[in-house]
């Protein structure tokens, strides 16, 4: 019998078992050995053709967010939650075997949510499809990591491992290191800051360790040895995570508390569907996309349909090409995700700058 074929067995006795307490034993056997042969199918297949099957989903939309977790952690339930795709659920592991998009449609912009196979501890070593999950991790703008809040803190621990040990650094910028190989004369060090966790013979010792002997090394920031080596190692992906402790609704109220006070996290239940509203902002925020929402002159502007520009792009970017043709540009009314809206503006090749200007913080879309 094939593991498909078992797979299809088990499923079919579990929905012909009665759920009481004299077989409570015997279906969670039955889930065991699903999610067992589940997790085979996972295995990294020697041919290469299958290498990667179904997770080249194509990036679409204003920007991805990536759903990692262990299994059965509610990241399929979340997807068919907040999008119109129907990702399945179900109480065994490994239920969802390939990479599954949906759009999350907010303030305009189309969000590119991506629900994933769960990955377990030795996932960067290539366990079950670890490797092919953490390499669409990746291309995330934003990470949420769904954790399932009856569980220890232990999941979240040896995920933050996973993904470290290939070179993704969570909510964390990147240092402020100027790092420049040379082809002569030695390694010259400088720092415009007090450094209490390198030195120049440390920085020495480690630029010797990867073979480098000639380089500018500038530190401006009070940086630690294991940020030096990201900065010479290059290839490092810096990303804003969101922790989202999923079923809420089986814990106590005390632990609730407890987990939405840390820093980056956010306490949902898709079951109940609750703070998913919440979970929204927190995502929009850290996304930290810009919204421009044009209008003509005298009207209103339409907020269902934003030009999306993401972190670091500034509305020149948008604004240039008109100025460029030397026509009148669009009125624009610029909003940041962040924290600020700004009064509509006009551009104009006379006006160009003005917006600048008119930069003001308020709370809610301005009106004519
Ligand atoms: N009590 C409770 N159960 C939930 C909640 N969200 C999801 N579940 C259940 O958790 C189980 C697993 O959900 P899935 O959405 O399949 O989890 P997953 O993370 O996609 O699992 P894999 O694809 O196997 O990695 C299902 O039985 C869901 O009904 C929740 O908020 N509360
Ligand atoms: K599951
Ligand atoms: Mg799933």
């Amino acid at each position: 019998m094939g593991i498909l074929e078992k797979i299809s067995e088990i499923e079919k006795e579990i929905a012909r078992t009665q759920k009481n307490k004299a077989t409570e034993y015997h279906l969670g056997l039955l889930k065991a050995k699903l999610a067992k042969y589940r997790a085979q199918l996972l295995e990294p297949s020697k041919s290469a053709s299958s290498k990667g099957e179904g997770f080249d989903v194509m990036k679409s939309g204003d920007a991805r967010v990536a759903l990692i977790g262990f299994p059965s952690v509610g990241k399929s339930t979340f997807l068919s939650l907040m999008t119109s795709t129907a990702s399945e659920a179900a109480s065994y592991e490994f239920t969802t075997l390939t990479c599954i998009p949906g759009v999350i449609e907010y303030k305009g912009a189309n969000i590119q949510l991506l629900d994933l196979p769960g990955i377990i501890e030795g996932a960067a070593q290539g366990k079950g499809r670890g490797r092919q999950v953490i390499a669409v991790a990746r291309t995330a703008d934003v990470v949420i990591m769904m954790l399932d809040a009856t569980k220890g803190e232990v999941q979240r621990s040896l995920l933050e491992k996973e993904l470290e040990s290939v070179g993704i650094r969570l909510n964390k910028h990147k240092p402020n290191i100027y790092f420049k190989p040379k082809k002569g004369g030695g390694i010259s060090f400088n720092s415009t800051v007090t450094l209490t966790q390198c030195s120049e013979k440390l920085v020495q010792l480690i630029l010797h360790e990867y073979k480098i002997f000639n380089a500018e090394v500038l530190f401006r920031e009070d940086c630690s040895p294991d940020e030096f080596i990201d900065v010479i190692v290059g290839n490092r992906v810096y990303m804003p995570c969101l922790y989202v402790y999923n079923k809420i609704d089986q814990i106590s109220m005390e632990e609730v508390d407890r987990l939405a006070r840390k820093p980056n996290s956010v306490v949902i239940s898709c079951g109940m569907k609750l703070n998913l509203d919440y979970l929204l902002e927190m995502l929009w925020e850290y996304l930290a996309l810009t919204c421009i929402y044009t209008k003509k002159r005298g009207q209103r502007p339409d907020f269902t349909d934003a030009i999306i520009l993401r972190k670091g792009a500034s509305v020149e970017h948008v604004a240039r090409p008109a100025e460029a043709c030397r026509q009148p540009g669009p009125d624009l009314l610029l909003m940041a995700s962040r924290t600020f809206l700004v009064s509509s503006m006009a551009f104009g090749p006379t006006r160009k700058w003005e917006y600048q200007k008119s930069l003001q913080p308020c709370t809610r879309p301005p009106v004519d």
